[in-house]
C-alpha cells in the first residue's frame, strides 16, 4: 500500500462531542490564497517525487497554507477533516503518449455550405423562390449544405421552381402525385443545417399556395385563410428547441413583399406558434383557437391539446416533423409519440372542410400527410419509429461520405417500392410491421464533423476539479479571444453544485461566517450524526450555545433565502475563480441549464448565452440536443455521457455549419476502455495529459502546478466547509452523480461501473474531504427522528409517514429498491432507471429531493420493508 495512503489514514481520535466551537486562532479560513502560491512542504513534496515513504504522525499531508489552520481540527459527520494531498495515492495511468499540448485536425469540414462562388450550388437552383432567398440572405445563409441540397428537391416536390399556385393548378397533377411528396428520414451531422432543411420547404411550398399571378389568375385563386387550422406541426424533444425553432420560423415568415413592379401578389396570413410544457396552457388554447398555422411543440403538451383543446383543428395536417428523433425517443416518448400518432391519424382522415377542398387540390400541398423525421444519428430505435410512423420513407443523409450527390444514391432501400406503389399509400400511417432494415453499416456509426478537434484527459478523481478550474481558466485565458465553452455534467445538481463553487467559490469568505463556522461545523456535525445528539443534549452548555447558534442562524436564514432567490434569477453569475491570475480582471460569466430550473430561467439563460460574446455554460444533457448556441469553441464532457449518441449531440454544439471547435472529455484512469468504443466508431480522439493542462494553467514547472493545485483544492474545501448549505449543496452533487453514474448503457458497463468509483477520491472532485457516508437534510431530520421512534420495538410501524416520504423523494416511485409501499417500487430494470434519471428531461428527477436517500444499507432496507409490511 501507498504511504502516502496511509497518511491519509492518520487522523485525530474521533471527537467527543464539540464542547464547545473554537474560535479560529490561526490564519483564517476566508483568506483567499496569496497571490503567491504556497509551496508544498517539503516533506510531501519528497514522498510524492521520490515513491512511497513512510509516513510518521508528524509527516504533514497538508500544504503550509493548511498546516497552519489544521491544529483546529475540522470535525464533519464526527470524524476529524484531513486535507489529504491532491498528488498522492493517485492510479497510475496506463498507456497515454506523453504531453501532447495541442493537436491539429487538418480535415475539410463536413458540415459546411458550399463555396459561394459555386453557382450550381445555390438556393435558386434547388427551387426556393426569391423571397425565401431574400429571406435567407438575412440570416446570412447563403448557399445550401450537402443536406439541405440533397432533400430540398424531394421535399419540395410539385412546388420547386414555383412561385404560385396558379403555376401549379394547370398541369394535370396525376403526373406528379405519387412520385412526390414522400416521407423522408433526414440524417446528418449536428450543426448541418437540419432545421431549415424541413422549414424552407413547407414555408415555400404554403409561400406558393398564398400567391397569385396578377394577369392570370385574380386573388381567390391563392389560399389565405387562417381558419383552416394547423397545417404542419414540428415535434421537438425539449422546450430550448422549440423556441429555437419557433424563432428560425418566425424570420423565415418575415418575407420581404413582392416586388410593386412584379406579377405577383401574396397573401398573409400564416401564423407560426408554439406550445411546450412549463407554459401557461389557457394563452395557448386561446392561441390554437385563433388558428396557429406552423405549430412547433413538445410532446407532452401537443398531446395534452390534441385530448382537451376542442378548437385545436388539426383536420388539414400537411406535414408532420419529428425532429430529433433520438432525443424524442430517449426522453421515453415512444408512448406519446403514439399517442400523437393516433389521434393525427384519426383527425386527419376525416374529410377536407368544403371551404378549402378546392385550394387543397392544388398539388402545392401534399396529397396526403407527409412525414419527416430528422436525426444526427440513425441508430435501431430511430429506424424501427421510421418504419411505423412512415410510409415507405426516403433516406436522405447529410454525409460526404456518401458520394454523390446525386439525389439517387441517398434514396434509401424503400425507394423501388415507393417508385412502384400508389400515392395513396401515405395514408396508411398505421403500418407497424414496416421496419426499416437498411443495410448500409454507416447508419450504426456515428459520425462527428470532420474539423472537431477531439481530445481526452485521464484524469485521476481527485485532480478532476482543479483540472477542470485549471482547462476553463485556460479557456478564458486569451481576452482578445472571446471564448464561449459548454460543460457537461451528468446530473442537475451537479450543475447546480458547480455553478456556485465557480461563481463564488473565488471570491473571500466573509469574516463573521469565518468566525462563525466553528460553530456552524459544530452544529453540522451534531446535526449529521444521530449518536451524538443524546450527548450534544447531555452537555448543557453547549446546548445553550447550539440553541443561540440556532437562533443566529434563524435571522441569517432570511437574508440568505432573498440573497439564494436573487441568485437563483439570474441568469449568470460573474465568477473571479475562473478568470484565474491571468485575467485582466473581469470576472468569467458562468451560466447554467437543467431540466429542474424554471421555465422562465432557462429560456432567460438560453438567450443570453446564445447572445453572449463569453462565458461557460455549464448543464446536463439538455443542452445536449439540437441546441444551436452561436459560436461556441469548447465542449467539455466533465462527466462522459451515459450514452454514445450523447457524445455526438454533446460535441455537436461546437464546429457547426463548417467553423472548428474543440471537444474535451474526461475520463478517469479506470474507463480507459472508453477510447476503444470511441475509436470503434471512427472518432479521432488524441490525449492531452493532465499535467499538462495543470501546467498551461498554473506554472510550467511541477512544483509549482502542483502547489497551486493544491492551494486551489483547499481554497475550494474551505469554501464548501463555510456553509452548511454548501456541505448539503456538495453532497447532493455527490450522491447525484454516483447514481447518475450507474445509468450508463448496459454495453458500457464494463467500463463505468459504479463499482470501480473510489468514492473517498471522487469526494474531492466535490470539495468535500471525504466521501459523505450518507446524506442528510437538516430539513427532514425531525422526520427521520420520528421514524426512528417509530421503529422502535412495540411501536406502530411508520406506514403513512414513510410512504409519504417515499412519494416526496421518489425512491419508491423511481424503483430505487423501496418496495414496501406504492407497489411496483423497486422493480426498476436498467432501462427504466436510465429514462428515469434521464437529465435532459423535462422533468428530471436527479435532484436532490430524489437522491436524499444516499446509498441504501440492508439495514435500511430491512427496515423500510418492516415498516410496510
Ligand atoms: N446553408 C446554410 N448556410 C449558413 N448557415 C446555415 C445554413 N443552414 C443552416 N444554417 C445555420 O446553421 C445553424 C445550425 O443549424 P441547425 O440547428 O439546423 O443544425 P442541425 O443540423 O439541426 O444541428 P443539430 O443536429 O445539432 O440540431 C443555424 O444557426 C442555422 O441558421
Amino acid at each position: 500500500m501507498d504511504d502516502d495512503g496511509m497518511m491519509l489514514n492518520f487522523a485525530p481520535t474521533r471527537p467527543r462531542p464539540v464542547s464547545k466551537p473554537k474560535k479560529p486562532t490561526q490564519q483564517p479560513a476566508n483568506s483567499t490564497p496569496s497571490k503567491v502560491p504556497s509551496i508544498p512542504s517539503r516533506s510531501s513534496t519528497d514522498s510524492r517525487s521520490t515513491g512511497p515513504v513512510a509516513s510518521t504522525a508528524s509527516a504533514p499531508v497538508e500544504t503550509t497554507d493548511e498546516a497552519a489552520s489544521a491544529s483546529s481540527a475540522k470535525y464533519l459527520h464526527g470524524k476529524a477533516q484531513i486535507q489529504s494531498s491532491l498528488f498522492t495515492s493517485n492510479p497510475s495511468i496506463k498507456t497515454q503518449s506523453s504531453f501532447v499540448s495541442s493537436t491539429k485536425n487538418d480535415q475539410l469540414p463536413s458540415n459546411a455550405p458550399g463555396a459561394a462562388d459555386d453557382t450550381t450550388n445555390s438556393f435558386a437552383s434547388l427551387g426556393l423562390g426569391s423571397e425565401l432567398i431574400q429571406a435567407l440572405e438575412k440570416m446570412d445563409v447563403h448557399q445550401p449544405t450537402l443536406v439541405q441540397r440533397r432533400a430540398l428537391p424531394l421535399l419540395l416536390g410539385p412546388a420547386q421552381h414555383q412561385q404560385s399556385a396558379y403555376d401549379l393548378t394547370t398541369p394535370s397533377r396525376t403526373k406528379t402525385k405519387t412520385k412526390s411528396d414522400v416521407d423522408v428520414v433526414v440524417q446528418a451531422q449536428t450543426g448541418s443545417g437540419k432545421t431549415l432543411t424541413y422549414l424552407l420547404p413547407i414555408v415555400q411550398r404554403l409561400v406558393a399556395a398564398s400567391t397569385y399571378h396578377t394577369e392570370k389568375s385574380s386573388s381567390s385563386a391563392a389560399f389565405g385563410d387562417r381558419t383552416i387550422g394547423t397545417v404542419a406541426i414540428i415535434l421537438t424533444p425539449t422546450r430550448e428547441l422549440a423556441q429555437q425553432v419557433t424563432a428560425v420560423l418566425q424570420q423565415l415568415l418575415q418575407l420581404p413583399r413582392p416586388a410593386a413592379d412584379s406579377d405577383y401578389r401574396r397573401l398573409h396570413w400564416m401564423v407560426a406558434g408554439m406550445v411546450m410544457g412549463g407554459d401557461n396552457k389557457a394563452k395557448e388554447k386561446a392561441r390554437l383557437r385563433k388558428g396557429v398555422t406552423l405549430l412547433v411543440s413538445t410532446p407532452g403538451r401537443l398531446l395534452d391539446h390534441l385530448q382537451n383543446t376542442k378548437s385545436f383543428d388539426i383536420r388539414h395536417l400537411k406535414w408532420l416533423v419529428l425532429d430529433e428523433a433520438d432525443r424524442l425517443l430517449d426522453l421515453g416518448f415512444e408512448e406519446t409519440l403514439k399517442s400523437i400518432m393516433d389521434l393525427i391519424k384519426e383527425r386527419t382522415s376525416q374529410p377536407a372542410n368544403n371551404t378549402f377542398r378546392q385550394h387543397l387540390q392544388s398539388t402545392v400541398w401534399p396529397r396526403a400527410r407527409q412525414t419527416i423525421l430528422c436525426s444526427a444519428t440513425l441508430r435501431d430505435d430511430v429506424k424501427h419509429l421510421a418504419g411505423t410512423a412512415l410510409v415507405d420513407p426516403v433516406f436522405v443523409r447529410g454525409s460526404s461520405q456518401d458520394g454523390d450527390d446525386d439525389l439517387a444514391t441517398v434514396v434509401g432501400g424503400s425507394k423501388k417500392k415507393r417508385m412502384d406503389g400508389d400515392g395513396d399509400e401515405h395514408m396508411d400511417s398505421n403500418r407497424k410491421d414496416h421496419v426499416i432494415d437498411n443495410d448500409d453499416d454507416d447508419d450504426a456509426k456515428f459520425t462527428t464533423p470532420n474539423q472537431l478537434n477531439q481530445t481526452y484527459t485521464i484524469t485521476p478523481a481527485k485532480l478532476r476539479l482543479v483540472t477542470l478550474t485549471a482547462m476553463l481558466q485556460q479557456c478564458m485565458k486569451d481576452k482578445r479571444k472571446a471564448s464561449k465553452v459548454i460543460v457537461f455534467f451528468s446530473c442537475c445538481d451537479s450543475v447546480d453544485f458547480h455553478y456556485d463553487l465557480f461563481a463564488n467559490g473565488g471570491n473571500p469568505l466573509k469574516t463573521d461566517l469565518d468566525e462563525d463556522k466553528d460553530d456552524l461545523l459544530a452544529i453540522l456535525d451534531n446535526h449529521d450524526d444521530d449518536d451524538d445528539d443524546d450527548d450534544a443534549d447531555d452537555n448543557p452548555k453547549h446546548k445553550k450555545h447550539y440553541q443561540q447558534q440556532q437562533q443566529k442562524n434563524k435571522k441569517t436564514k432570511k437574508e440568505r433565502q432573498e440573497e439564494q432567490e436573487t441568485f437563483r434569477r439570474q441568469p449568470s453569475q460573474v465568477s473571479t475563480l475562473l478568470s484565474g491570475n491571468n485575467s485582466n480582471g473581469d470576472g468569467v460569466s458562468v451560466y447554467r441549464l437543467h431540466g429542474d430550473l424554471e421555465q422562465q430561467i432557462r429560456t432567460l439563460t438560453f438567450s443570453s448565452f446564445s447572445e453572449a460574446s463569453s462565458g461557460v455554460l455549464l448543464c446536463t444533457d439538455v443542452a445536449a440536443r439540437g441546441l444551436d448556441l452561436p459560436n461556441v469553441d469548447r465542449i467539455i464532457q466533465y462527466d462522459p455521457p451515459t450514452d454514445l449518441k450523447d457524445y455526438v449531440h454533446r460535441v455537436g454544439r461546437t464546429a457547426r455549419l463548417g467553423k472548428a471547435g474543440e471537444a474535451r472529455l474526461f475520463l478517469l484512469p479506470s474507463e480507459m476502455d472508453y477510447l476503444p468504443i470511441l475509436k470503434g466508431q471512427g472518432m479521432n480522439i488524441q490525449s492531452v495529459t493532465v499535467e499538462s493542462v495543470l501546467a498551461n494553467s498554473f506554472g510550467k514547472l511541477q512544483h509549482v502546478y502542483e502547489a497551486k493545485a493544491q492551494e486551489y483544492q483547499n481554497q475550494l474545501e474551505k469554501y464548501v466547509l463555510s456553509e452548511e448549505e454548501r456541505v448539503m449543496l456538495a453532497r447532493k452533487a455527490f450522491w447525484s452523480s454516483v447514481r447518475a453514474y450507474a445509468t450508463h448503457a448496459a454495453s458500457e458497463k464494463h467500463v463505468f461501473h459504479v463499482k470501480k468509483l473510489h468514492l473517498g477520491h471522487l469526494a474531492k472532485s466535490f470539495a468535500l474531504r471525504e466521501a459523505p457516508s450518507h446524506f442528510q437534510d437538516p430539513n427532514k431530520l425531525k422526520k427521520k427522528k420520528d421514524a426512528k421512534q417509530d421503529r422502535m420495538p412495540g411501536k406502530q410501524k411508520l406506514q403513512d409517514k414513510d410512504s409519504g416520504n417515499k412519494s416526496k423523494f421518489g425512491h419508491s416511485k423511481h424503483g430505487n429498491g423501496n418496495t414496501g409501499h406504492g407497489g411496483g417500487g423497486g422493480v426498476g430494470t436498467q432501462q427504466r432507471k436510465r429514462k428515469q434519471y434521464d437529465h435532459a428531461d423535462e422533468f428530471a428527477i436527479a435532484t436532490a429531493d430524489y437522491m436524499t436517500g444516499g446509498p441504501t444499507t440492508k439495514k435500511k432496507k430491512k427496515a423500510a420493508k418492516a415498516g410496510g409490511n
